[in-house]
């Protein structure tokens, strides 16, 4: 069994968690398929979850966005439970309405209680934000995956939310779809929304994590600045994923 490492984020963690996980234990089958998994989480910025198959991060993301409970321990948020509008999900492939990108959206609008008179804006500044103007009157679900990816991204920052949480958002997008979609990432963050990111793309969190939490068989093994992460990963299961190496 390997050792699990202190948190080590450097300085960000002077300033208090806005999401603590603390000891959290997620069981499935009769087992615990997230162990004991304890970890603050700080006010900004990008956090990216990295590791092999089945390590733990897309459910260690559902339940940061209370799509399931935990077994046991608890998921903490500073200001309190978010409301469901304050957390948006985003998934590698997305579900649209049988619509038009622009009902699509303004659905999204209208849901989220954004007033009959703001919407039209809103929607055009949504619809920019994509670059999605010349798809606005097509049909959602016949664009290629990285328009509608891009309509998913907008989407889902359609509700200003506090939190953005990705779940391999590009792992079937081009270098150029993917680019795009990093852009949305990065706009969002410099506007002070809160990023979680689960990937398996090292570049890419290299590109967009300030931190990474790398897991293993549901058990946090390491969890680092980016940079300490990449240069000088200090479990063998960290250097092994990081070389490329089957991890069974
Ligand atoms: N309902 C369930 N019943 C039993 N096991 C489950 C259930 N849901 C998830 N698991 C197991 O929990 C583990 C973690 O799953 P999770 O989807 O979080 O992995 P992941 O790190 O996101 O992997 P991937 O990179 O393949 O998406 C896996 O071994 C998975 O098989």
């Amino acid at each position: 069994m390997p050792e699990v490492l202190a948190i080590d984020f450097g300085d960000e963690k002077a300033s208090p968690p806005a999401i603590l996980l603390d000891d959290v234990v997620l069981e499935r089958g009769g087992k615990a398929v997230i162990d004991r998994l304890s970890l603050p989480l700080g006010p900004k910025g990008v956090t990216a979850f990295m590791g092999p198959n089945g390590a733990g991060k897309s459910l260690t993301l559902r339940l940061i966005a209370g799509l399931i409970a935990p077994t046991a321990g608890r998921i903490r948020f500073a200001e309190g439970v978010p409301l469901p509008q304050q957390i948006a999900l985003v998934f590698q492939k997305p579900v649209l309405l049988r619509r038009s990108v622009r009902a699509n959206l303004d659905h999204a609008l209208k849901t989220f209680g954004t007033p009959r008179r703001e919407r039209p804006a809103r929607l055009a500044d949504l619809l920019a934000l994509g670059q999605l103007e010349p798809l606005a009157e097509r049909p959602a679900r016949v664009l290629s995956g990285g328009e509608q990816q891009r309509v998913a991204m907008v989407r889902a920052l359609a509700a200003n939310p506090k939190y953005l949480l990705l779940d391999e958002p590009t792992a079937s997008l081009d270098p150029q779809a993917t680019a795009a979609i990093e852009t949305l990432v990065a706009r969002a963050v410099a506007a002070g929304v809160r990023v979680i990111l689960v990937t398996h793309d090292r570049g890419q969190a290299g590109r967009l994590a300030d931190d990474i939490c790398f897991l293993h068989k549901g058990r946090l093994l390491e969890a680092a600045p980016a940079a300490r992460f990449f240069q000088a990963p200090k479990t063998a299961e960290a250097k092994a994923y990081l070389a490329g190496d089957l991890l069974l």
